[in-house]
């Protein structure tokens, strides 16, 4: 989206007490997996509380092109998978739209299969560098045909006859690269190994083993993590119940601890700890946040969530937390400008390679809101004013970003002058219903 004029902006007011009882959409990453490796496998998987927003639809739209069937039936999403090995060659370029995760994953699945595929993305997608993705890929044998500077996106990728297995070390803190790989090796003879230094968010080695791969993690005594995975085994199709994702949660739940009064419940979280940094994080600022009836759902731990107003404090986010929130660092930034004191966050360097430069993107928020905050080259500072009084009256660059988008209207909630973004319309990529929700809480959103 280049036109200035095309974008819808939103705009958030200083809000009375948030109460009520919510759910949010299902989790992204197990979302974009479950038709990813559905559409792979043999027979019938059912999926529901699938994420219906943007990003995931489009990786349905692509396993269709590549022969997979995918119908919704009721709450229910239907596929008839391929069966092992057979995808077909899509007949025109796949289009991810806003989508890292659907892209890089898919750019695995298809690339050691002996065909041709074009990847094609919005503005913010062909800004992102997919060379992490591709260098492994090209070890295996498949080739780049075609790509924009730098390693970009549009790219074209051609598949080898026979790929290779590989040993791969993940050289940056990705669960994008690692499931890459995986995924490529799923259509690679012999024992691929994927070798992860920084553990980061599990969905693919729990969702293949349950899909039936044979997949073997084994961490060694300095909690370096093994994946090995033997190529050409059989998925199968399975019933998915996919769970309420902690990323969108983030959102009402930060809202609800800034403004004044509020006492909401958030229902079915998922609560894998590669994802709930930002529950560690927001209870050491002091937050209140009871996990209430902790369950299993399907291989995963749920809860529900009851939140209510807090006196945050600002607090030092230890960088190892990073890969177990990363996607929350722009919501974060909002509690800590609400919170008293200072709060320090750093190991932040994937930040700047998200749909937006969110490290910028999130300074350039807080600043054109009053709020005080340093951005180092992979850190941020944020001085919080509790009282949110001066604060807002800014207008916010989403940057095709939105988590830009929402964790800014969150901040219109708490402080005295409205704040407003300039683009809506990208919220449908990850939380299509995210104003009506947050509007049901009580919140002045328009
Ligand atoms: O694997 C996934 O589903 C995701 C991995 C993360 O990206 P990176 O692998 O680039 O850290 C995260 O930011 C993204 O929202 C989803
Ligand atoms: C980084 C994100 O997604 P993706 O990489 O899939 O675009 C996100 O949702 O915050």
């Amino acid at each position: 989206m280049t036109a200035h004029s095309t974008l819808t902006p939103a705009t958030a007011s200083k809000s009375e007490a948030l109460t009520g009882t919510v759910r949010v959409p299902g989790d992204k990453s197990i979302s974009h997996r479950s038709f990813m490796f559905g559409g792979l496998a043999a027979g019938e998987t059912r999926i529901t509380g699938l994420l219906e927003g943007e990003d995931v639809l489009r990786t349905g739209d692509a396993m269709k092109a590549m022969g997979a069937k995918i119908e919704k039936s009721g709450d229910e999403w239907i596929i008839q998978g391929t069966g092992n090995g057979a995808l077909l060659e899509p007949q025109g370029p796949l289009d991810f739209g806003n989508a890292g995760t659907g892209s890089r994953l898919t750019m695995g699945l298809v690339g050691t299969y002996d065909m041709t595929t074009t990847f094609i993305g919005d503005a913010s997608l062909q800004s992102r560098p997919m060379a992490r993705v591709l260098n492994p890929l090209r070890e295996m044998g498949v080739q780049v045909i075609d790509a924009a500077p730098g390693d970009r996106m549009p790219l074209t990728l051609r598949g080898p006859k026979r790929a290779n297995p590989i040993s791969y070390r993940v050289p940056m803190a990705s669960a994008q690269v690692k499931s890459a790989v995986l995924l490529a090796a799923l259509n690679t003879p012999g024992i691929t190994t994927v070798i992860e230094p920084v553990m980061t968010r599990d969905h693919t080695e729990k969702m293949l083993q349950g899909f039936g791969a044979n997949l073997e993690v084994e961490t060694d005594k300095d909690g370096v993590r093994h994946i090995r995975l033997e190529g050409e085994g059989k998925l199968t199709g399975q019933i998915i119940a996919v769970p309420g994702d902690p990323s969108s949660a983030a959102f009402p739940l930060v809202a609800a601890l800034i403004v004044p009064g509020s006492d909401i419940l958030i229902e079915n979280v998922l609560m894998n700890p590669t994802r709930t940094g930002i529950i560690d994080t927001l209870l050491e600022m002091g937050a209140s946040i009871e996990i209430l009836n902790r369950r299993d759902a399907g291989g995963e731990e749920v809860a529900d969530l009851r939140v209510r107003h807090s006196e945050l404090k600002g607090v030092t986010v230890p960088p190892a937390r990073a890969p177990f929130m990363i996607d929350e660092y722009p919501i974060l930034a909002i509690a800590a400008a609400l919170a008293d004191g200072e709060t320090i966050m750093d190991g932040l360097e994937e930040l700047r390679v998200k749909e937006s430069d969110r490290l910028a993107a999130v300074a350039r928020g807080l600043e054109a809101n009053g709020i005080d905050c340093t951005e180092g080259e992979s850190s941020l500072t944020v001085r919080g004013r509790p009282d949110g009084k001066g604060l807002g009256g800014g207008t916010v660059a989403t940057h095709l970003d939105h988590r830009i988008a929402m964790s800014f209207l969150v901040l219109g909630l708490a402080v005295e002058k409205d704040v407003t973004v300039d683009d809506r319309a990208i919220i449908n990529t990850s939380f299509p219903e995210f104003m009506d929700m947050m509007r049901a809480l009580g919140a002045k959103i328009d």
